[in-house]
């Protein structure tokens, strides 16, 4: 079992050893995963010009502007995954130059910190709430809440460190993001998180931290936590990545994050499985099973689906999803999820 955690999360900084003070300082951007293996960093001086009053004239209007960054997001992804594929090289000038031309209208809207913002305004309550609180009421009906120790909760792509402020007497959530909005947000590449000790850390890693808060990563080897979660939340997380594998691997993260029978809350835009050619419930269900995920509870809004799933250890099964055409009718998006 986990140990009870009574430290907040600190921040990660560049620094090496522990991070005891906030760095106020504007950070630079870190690098946003968009592709399996690409990392690109959005122009900061790009953002620096970045006014609240750029989210949007209206709720549909920063909806419509959220989707068009989730569109060039999808073209930034397609591009690298073509330029992996050419060797000639007029064509790869050409794809640089597109590359060039999408990385800079992504600058233009304010890249990931306008998205993270616009994202926070979609959360707020005149306009659904954030998706916790459809959790939360899962995690009472489970009993967790009566258990003698917090719950140890990941909350990955946290806008807001405030989202279980409510439950803090029985979860202990661990929020990080690749681009931390708040001092008590990790800014941390999810997909780099391993759970170990400090003598298990990497070996560039020399300083002699006697912190034995295994909540807290350290620098230098900062996505190191010391125990499993018992929940991990996806909310909204596995959508924003534009490649189908690595969206795949965000689950597999999952999976080797999570306690025995730890819990999975994934959060999808509806349209992700109610309008897809080539993802539905029950293909995703298909790949969960496949990952060794039961699903226990699925409720899906207008907008969203969410779904809540225990895992039971990794699956036997060596089964591959690929990109497969399940409904060819037109006027479907094509939203996948490969493992
Ligand atoms: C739509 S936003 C936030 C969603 C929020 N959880 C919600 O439910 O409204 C998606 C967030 O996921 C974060 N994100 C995407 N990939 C991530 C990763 N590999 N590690 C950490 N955060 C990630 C992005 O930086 C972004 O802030």
């Amino acid at each position: 079992m986990p140990k009870t955690r009574t430290k907040r999360p600190q921040p990660v900084t560049s620094t090496k050893g522990r991070s005891t003070t906030y760095d106020k300082r504007p950070v630079a951007l870190p690098p946003i995963h968009i592709d399996g293996q690409q990392k690109v960093t959005i122009d900061t001086a790009a953002l620096s010009a970045v006014k609240l009053g750029k989210l949007g004239k209206s709720s549909v209007d920063t909806r419509r502007r959220i989707n068009h960054f989730h569109t060039l997001i999808k073209q930034y992804s397609k591009l690298e995954t073509q330029k992996q594929n050419t060797s000639a090289a007029d064509e790869l000038d050409a794809i640089d130059s597109q590359i060039a031309q999408v990385s800079r209208e992504m600058a233009e809207m304010g890249g990931l910190d306008w998205y993270q913002k616009a994202s926070l305004l979609g959360q707020c309550k005149q306009r659904g709430g954030d998706t916790s609180r459809w959790l939360v009421p899962r995690l009472h009906e489970l009993g967790l809440d009566k258990r003698e120790k917090r719950l140890r909760l990941l909350e990955v792509g946290a806008l807001s460190s405030r989202n279980y402020e409510k439950e803090h007497h029985w979860i202990d959530v661990v929020p990080i993001d690749l681009n931390s909005q708040e001092p008590g947000i990790y800014q941390l590449d999810f997909l780099d998180i391993k759970i170990g000790s400090a003598e298990q850390a990497e070996p560039s890693s020399t300083d002699d931290d006697d912190n034995d808060d295994d909540d807290e990563p350290d620098n230098g080897k900062a996505q190191l936590f010391g125990s499993p979660f018992e929940v991990i939340s996806l909310s909204l997380v596995v959508n924003f990545i534009g490649d189908p594998g690595r969206r795949g691997d965000m689950l597999r993260q999952a999976a080797k994050l999570l306690t025995p029978d730890g819990l999975l809350f994934l959060v999808l835009p509806r349209s992700c499985v109610a309008n897809s050619r080539y993802l539905d419930d029950e293909r995703l269900l298909a790949i969960m099973e496949c990952l060794g995920f039961a699903q226990l509870q699925s409720h899906h809004t207008a907008k969203l689906a969410h779904y809540l799933y225990r895992f039971n250890g990794p699956s036997e099964s060596n089964e591959s999803f690929k990109k497969k055409l399940l409904y060819s009718e037109g006027g479907r998006n094509n939203f996948s999820i490969v493992i």
